[in-house]
């Protein structure tokens, strides 16, 4: 990890922070794909990827074609989100990861440098996810932080070290475009320096669209990912994706986890 960076000031607050899941697993996408690392799911997100609005009943029907693949960490009208979840102060969250890396209980197992904050949105829960990176960096760990793009990351998380992979919703995620574009905070991302543009596409448009929006914010690296829970729908989309991909200068991940494990949870 680079020297170049703030001092580090760990925060005092320990509010506790509502958790989907803790896990550990490869990195299934993205300029880290394939390694290991430990996963923090947080619950609750700002976006309705799927629908316009948030549903109101488990049988409302999607608008747009591309749904969110953890529904149930915000759809309340279709999830009991309390099933599973629990309220962990950033400290106990930390603690439980230790615990999960297979190092700590065999120190002969290679460590495992990367840990994956993601959601639902995690940047709802920033004093959380502060705290988590400061532990990492202390740690020597790096973070990614899976975000949606719509909330300013703020320069103490910044300062902090962790990367973006900054996921901007497009117009087949039928969430209104005032909702899923905040200027400021796609400003704020990609002046970091840490920001990777991260695009699920499944369609001709939704790559039209990835070009108009990298011209309008300025984007610098830009990853398109393969929309789908199956390994089929994940193949079939990196197959409609990679000749535009080479030809725009956009890179391309797969999905590693689908293609492994399908749908399933905490993979
Ligand atoms: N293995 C694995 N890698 C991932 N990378 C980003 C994920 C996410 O859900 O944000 C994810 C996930 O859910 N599983
Ligand atoms: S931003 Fe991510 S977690 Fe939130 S609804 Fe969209 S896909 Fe799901
Ligand atoms: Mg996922």
């Amino acid at each position: 990890m680079s020297a170049d960076l703030l001092p580090i000031a760990i925060p005092t607050g320990q509010r506790p922070a509502p958790i989907a899941e803790l896990f550990y697993s490869f990195q299934g996408e993205g300029v880290n794909l394939g390694r290991r690392a430990l996963f923090v799911r947080f619950l609750g997100c700002n976006l309705t990827c799927g629908y316009t609005d948030a549903p109101t009943s488990r049988h409302s029907p999607a608008q747009g074609s591309m749904l969110c693949d953890t529904e149930y960490t915000w759809n309340s009208a279709k999830h009991d989100l309390s099933a599973g979840a629990r309220h962990l102060t950033p400290q106990a969250i930390w603690d439980e990861l230790i615990q999960l890396d297979p190092t700590t209980a065999d120190p002969t197992l290679p460590p495992i440098d990367l840990i994956v904050i993601t959601g639902g949105e995690p940047l709802l829960h920033k004093d959380a996810v502060l705290h988590l990176a400061h532990q990492a960096r202390l740690a020597d760990r790096h973070v990614e932080i899976e975000t949606n793009a719509t909330i300013k990351p703020g320069p103490d998380l910044v300062a902090a070290g962790v990367a973006f992979n900054a996921g901007l919703k497009l117009a087949s995620s039928a969430v209104p475009r005032k909702k899923r574009i905040k200027p400021d905070a796609i400003r704020q991302l990609e002046a970091s320096g840490r920001a990777r543009w991260k695009f699920v596409v499944s369609t001709v448009d939704d790559l039209a669209e990835v070009a108009t929006l990298q011209a309008e914010f300025g984007l610098t690296e830009i990853w398109l990912s393969p929309e789908g829970t199956t390994p089929e729908r994940v193949m079939e989309h990196m197959r409609m994706a990679a000749a535009p991909a080479l030809q725009h200068g956009w890179n391309l991940t797969t999905r590693e986890h689908v293609l492994i494990w399908g749908g399933q949870r905490a993979r």
